[in-house]
């Protein structure tokens, strides 16, 4: 099988002695870290192992290759081939400190890992090291429901929190379609369908624990703080929210909750073209309608999610909108709703009044990336994840869809539109290299527009290593130092998941 992954020169020139872990010719699609840093020893490894062992008991440390593997890998393209030497279950803040500790001691990388459902390769094992799977602290330690409040631990998943908060009449509205960890969630600041209206990660987070590298423990805004508001000095919560596992393990994180509105009512709108679909939810959100979700599907996306999920819906760009409140809130928000997507061309609204018929349509709209890699029987994807302003979403999707129609890629298109966030899956063979550098051209070609137009490379699913060089675009020079120095202060020897979010290490 050829194989899509350029080979690097950079990881085959480090020094190496008897290097642990697989021995496989290493494989990057972007260049690694630019450092002299090197896997660990096997002899490191095998006496931390023990000394793992000693604190943390057999069960909860283990070497072998099938769980390494599962562990050295998310939900994304595969970056490299690479391996965690360890893979460790923390049962307490306290085991994660002592983790952290003999790490440090030695030198090894780690890596926290949540339900490794990120796309970025976030929990690849860019240098070897311990895989710290936070599963089985999965308590919910504090619920103030009525501060609208709850305190988890990162075995906890966004599913699972929903489950319980249900029976109180409240839920958690952050949802990327996977059952991620909610710390994992915090890690890379996640969002999903409901952020238009209940905000991201970032709005969501009032405070976490972390162990850091050295295994001191810091509660960012303070222990057992958890008021909505705060002007007490610098925000360390929001440097937590998107660190990616690389300032230190979150072993709590307090969220905001809310109540389950009286009445939630989905509809689909199809339109005859992309701009007025998007020009539709931008003049909805103009007109201070307090829309929980407007997610645009293009007509390849629409497609595909037909035939996969028996659905019928027309084969053209639409929107998928939800509204919530109560009923006469509703009422009068779809009717406005109705009248905008009217003014521009779209079709009536299909409405979903019960909660069996609303799942499907959004299992449908969260399924998509699955429905477009079974419609593409071998193939794989890259996602993109561009964010601008709103006002520019228009430009920005017309030509997008312009270029991957005249490069002859599969690349659906869908969005999180009310918030100027768009994904493609640019599909590509894994055997047919030249189709996996198309589909990378475009998505350079698309980071580089939405950055042309005041946005960001990545507006959900953060930079693990697919988009280091593009972060440093982002930011500058000053604003990339001011992150390093940051990473220094915390974690000096840049032992938490080496090889993420920085190009360089200097
Ligand atoms: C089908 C599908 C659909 C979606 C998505 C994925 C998939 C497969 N995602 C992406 C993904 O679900 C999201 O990035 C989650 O926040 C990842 O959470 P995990 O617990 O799986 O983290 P995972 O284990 O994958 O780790 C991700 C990163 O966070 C770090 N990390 C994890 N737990 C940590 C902890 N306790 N402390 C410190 N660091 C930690 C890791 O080191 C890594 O760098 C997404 N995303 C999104 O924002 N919007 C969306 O709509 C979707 N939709
Ligand atoms: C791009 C996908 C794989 C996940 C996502 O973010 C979404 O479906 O909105
Ligand atoms: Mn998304």
């Amino acid at each position: 099988m050829h194989c899509w992954f350029f080979t690097s020169q950079v990881f085959k020139s480090l020094p190496g002695k008897a290097l642990v872990g697989n021995s496989r010719n290493f494989h990057c699609i972007k260049p690694l870290l630019q450092s002299t840093r090197h896997r660990p020893l096997v002899e490191t490894i095998t006496t931390l192992r023990q000394n793992l062992i000693k604190s943390l008991g057999r069960d909860s440390v283990s070497d072998t290759e099938a769980i390494r593997k599962q562990h050295s890998r998310d939900e994304g393209v595969e970056r490299h081939n690479h391996l965690a030497d360890l893979v460790v279950w923390p049962k307490s803040t306290e085991e994660c400190s002592i983790i952290a500790s003999l790490c440090s001691e030695k030198k090894v990388p780690m890596i926290p890992f949540g339900t490794g459902t990120g796309l970025e390769s976030g929990v690849c094992a860019a240098y070897g090291g311990v895989s710290v799977d936070m599963s089985k602290m999965d308590q919910i330690v504090n619920f103030n429901p009525e501060d609208f409040d709850v305190t988890v631990q990162p075995g906890v998943t966004r599913k699972g929190l929903n489950h319980f908060l249900k029976d109180h009449g409240l839920w958690f509205p952050v949802d990327p379609g996977a059952d991620a960890s909610l710390c994992g969630m915090t890690a890379t600041s996640a969002s999903g369908t409901n952020a238009v209206r209940y905000g991201t990660m970032r709005e969501n987070v009032l405070n976490v624990e972390v162990v850091l590298a050295d295994g001191r423990v810091l509660h960012t805004a303070g222990e057992n703080r958890r008021s909505k508001k705060s002007s007490a000095g610098f925000n360390l919560t929001n440097l937590f929210v998107g660190s990616e596992g690389s300032l230190g393990f979150i072993t709590k994180a307090t969220l905001k909750i809310y109540g389950i509105p009286e009445m939630m009512l989905s509809a689909v709108c199809a339109f005859t073209t992309i701009k007025a679909a998007v020009d539709t939810c931008v003049q909805i959100l103009q007109s201070n309608i307090p829309i929980a979700r407007i997610e645009l599907m293009d007509d390849v996306a629409m497609d595909m999610c037909n035939n996969h999920n028996k659905l019928d819906y027309k084969v053209a760009p639409t929107l998928f909108l939800e509204f919530h409140g109560s009923e006469d809130s509703v009422k009068s928000q779809a009717k406005f709703a109705g009248e905008i997507a009217d003014y521009n061309g779209g079709s009536e609204f299909r409405w979903a009044y019960e909660s069996e018929e609303r799942n499907r349509l959004w299992k449908a709209r969260h399924d998509i990336y699955w429905t477009t890699l079974q419609s593409n029987p071998g193939c794989r994807a890259i996602i993109t994840d561009v964010c601008v302003p709103i006002t520019r979403l228009p430009d920005l999707i017309t030509q997008t869809k312009a270029d991957i129609q005249e490069s002859g890629i599969i690349g659906p298109c869908l969005g999180h539109v009310g918030d100027g966030n768009f994904h493609t899956f640019l599909v590509f063979n894994p055997n047919k290299p030249e189709e996996f550098k198309k589909a990378e051209t475009l998505a350079a070609r698309m980071t580089k527009r939405a950055l042309d137009l005041n946005g960001t490379c990545t507006g959900e699913h953060g930079i693990g290593i697919g988009k280091m060089n593009y972060l440093e675009k982002e930011m500058g020079p000053v604003g990339i130092e001011m992150m390093k120095s940051i990473k220094k202060t915390l974690d000096p020897h840049w032992l938490m998941n080496p090889g993420k979010i920085f190009l360089s290490e200097y």
